[in-house]
């Protein structure tokens, strides 16, 4: 049995106790300020405007939408459908598909697609978020799709596409990044995003929003994240000790940096800690596309990042890196403190 919340949450009105967080990190009410200020980022713009406002948002936000940015409509929707689709099938078909199992968690630890409810770790968590996920590696595209659900029968053809395009924009936007930060061309090469990983989260309806999270708060481990959030509302970024809400835009992609490229960039770019609430009226769904490094890339603030400045972090190689992530449950204070070299 996977547990999905999404299953069993269907005949409860009432939120259990392992879902409720401690006073200090729960939402209390979902409804913060909506955003107005988070840059939205036309892409058909000058190139060079671009650069400017991708960087402003970088240093100031970690997180930016972008508009314009050359993936159809129309595959974004078909998309969210077939993903949805997913999380509706009965639970036989989607159970086939479940890696961890949390009664067992040895049961099938090597998949790469997994579906899980809550966190990868659900046998040692105190308290469980309202999500579940399905995640698999989509790059090279050849080398994972046989991996992928079977079910819905187009899934495959149409994430397939989307994961293309989404690589294709995620490079975009790091070649943006990139000149912003007078880079050397081809800096972010293979080595650097080599890996891309996709993550569709489904937060259920919640019977008591204001006491659970779909998503506690933390910063992605990986390079760059593009993120799909159809039109549900339902992140919140964490900017000067307040929470703060990210419209849905539909058809907009939300843009936001991680861990590695804060620590390339020697902590000129920030990689602003987020996190998911849900809502008591409908389900959502998110698609997430994280740009990994490989992983044994040694991670390293690039050289013209440090000029006559000492560097802020140690090197390491990414998959240490997420050894500590998991360790640390994604507390971005306390990986932070693991590799930033004290003044
Ligand atoms: O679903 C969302 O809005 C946020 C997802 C997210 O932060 C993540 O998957 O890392
Ligand atoms: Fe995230």
């Amino acid at each position: 049995m996977a547990n999905l919340v999404s299953t069993w949450s269907k005949t409860t009105q009432i939120l259990p106790e392992n879902y409720i967080f401690p006073v200090d990190e729960r939402p209390g009410s979902v409804e913060v300020p909506l955003c107005q200020n988070i840059p939205l980022i036309d892409l058909s713009q000058s190139q060079s405007q671009t650069v400017q406002e991708i960087l402003d948002a970088c240093q100031e936000f970690g997180f930016f939408q972008v508009i314009n940015h050359g993936v159809s409509e129309d595959l974004i929707d078909d998309t969210m459908k077939v993903v949805k689709e997913f999380f509706n099938m009965p639970d036989e078909e989607k159970e086939k598909l479940c890696s961890i199992d949390p009664t067992n968690s040895r049961k099938f630890p090597t998949k790469s697609c997994k579906l899980y409810t809550s966190g990868s770790n659900y046998a040692n968590e105190e308290i469980h978020f309202w999500r579940d996920n399905l995640r698999h590696p989509c790059y090279p595209l050849d080398e994972w799709v046989h991996s992928w659900p079977e079910k819905p029968t187009n899934y495959r053809e149409i994430v397939g596409k989307y994961s293309i395009e989404v690589r294709e924009l995620s490079l975009r936007m790091l070649e943006l990044i990139r000149e912003g930060l007078g880079l050397k061309p081809g800096n972010f090469g293979e080595e650097l995003t080599g890996g891309q990983l996709l993550s569709i989260n489904h937060y259920p309806r919640c019977p008591d929003p204001g006491l659970t999270l779909g998503l506690p708060k933390h910063a992605d481990p990986n390079l760059i994240t593009v993120l799909s959030q159809g039109s549900v509302y339902g992140l919140q970024i964490f900017k000067d000790d307040q929470w703060l809400g990210v419209e849905p835009l539909p058809h907009a992609f939300v843009v936001n940096i991680g861990h590695q490229l804060q620590i390339i960039s020697n902590g000129k770019l920030r990689s602003a800690e987020h996190r998911a609430v849900t809502n008591s009226t409908k389900d959502r769904t998110t698609i997430v596309s994280f740009i990994n490094p490989c992983q044994d890339t040694i991670i390293e603030p690039a050289k013209p990042m440090i000029g006559n400045i000492v560097p802020r972090f140690r090197p390491f190689k990414f998959k240490d890196f997420l050894k500590i992530y998991a360790e640390k449950k994604g507390d971005a204070e306390a990986i932070t403190k693991v590799y930033k070299i004290q003044p």
